[in-house]
């Protein structure tokens, strides 16, 4: 699965007479970081939507390496190699973090009802397996001590590297961040740069990171798409993208007075 590239291509969806997104198109190339970001409003949770298969585009594609994902049902995105980490994550508050994160290996496990009830020798020795590989996952996302904590004790910043754990506990060849940064301090938004930062120095994956603050986008990506008003304004390099006219005015336009933050 790893080398597929994430092709965006040509997609429109309304909202009644809004166009949320006007033929957007872009591809997120093999084991790169890439974001997508824009101010308020511009189209970026509706994108990471059509992709993730909850909105249904009205026109366009959403291609995942060989296969057309367009409208993909979302609990089939584990088994095309995708993982995704929402804005709100929805954790189970009362499990412990091991517990949240498993949740993200049953699509991987075998077996069925009978087998799981009978507690087979080789269904015991695979839920060893995956226990394993996700506190492994937890500790590499610097949870290794509070696995066994419940989910609703842990601070902000923890909750989101929990969901970002689930999420890479489908062993994802790409991985789908939804605004990770909202809702987060300074402190806490630097160390989740910090942990973007490590998943794709030591994971062969690629990244799409959907987000408004410009400030830890720039810093992170190998490449950036722009949308406004629910269009691609600029797609390139962070550097480039950042000095780019229409970017800036789009990012001026809204009530963010230095260009690096919108929102
Ligand atoms: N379910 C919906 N029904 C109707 N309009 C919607 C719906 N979801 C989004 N929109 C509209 O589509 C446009 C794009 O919204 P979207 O949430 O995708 O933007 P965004 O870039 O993610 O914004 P934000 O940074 O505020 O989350 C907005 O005008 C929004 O009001």
């Amino acid at each position: 699965m790893s080398g597929a590239e994430l092709a965006v291509e040509n997609v429109t969806l309304r909202f009644g007479g809004l166009r949320a997104l006007d033929a957007v198109s872009f591809a997120v190339h093999p084991g790169s970081l890439h974001a997508l970001i824009g101010p308020n409003g511009a189209g970026k949770s509706s994108c990471f939507n059509v992709i993730s298969g909850l909105y249904r585009a009205g026109e366009g594609r959403v291609r995942f390496g060989e296969h057309d994902i367009t409208g993909i049902r979302p609990n089939r995105l584990a088994k095309r190699g995708i993982g995704r980490a929402f804005q709100n994550a929805a954790l189970s508050p009362q499990s412990t973090v091991l517990d949240n994160v498993m949740l993200g290996r049953y699509s991987l496990t075998r077996g069925g009802f009978l087998e799981c009830g009978l507690q087979l020798p080789w269904v015991r020795k695979q839920e060893r397996r995956h226990t394993e590989r996700a506190a492994e996952i937890c500790e590499f996302l610097g949870l290794g001590a509070a696995l066994h904590t419940p989910a609703g004790a842990l601070p902000y910043g923890a909750v989101k590297r929990v969901d970002i754990a689930r999420a890479l506990a489908v062993e994802p060849a790409l991985l789908l961040l939804d605004e990770p940064a909202a809702g987060m301090n300074a402190a806490e938004t630097a160390e989740l740069a910090d942990t973007i930062r490590e998943i794709r120095e030591e994971l062969d994956i690629s990244i799409l990171l959907v987000e408004h603050d410009m400030g830890l986008v720039m810093g992170i990506a190998d490449r950036v798409t722009v949308l406004d008003f629910g269009r691609v304004i600029a797609d390139g390099p962070p550097a480039e993208v950042q000095s780019d006219p229409e970017v800036v005015r789009a990012y001026l336009g809204t009530d963010s007075s230095d260009g690096t933050e919108a929102g």
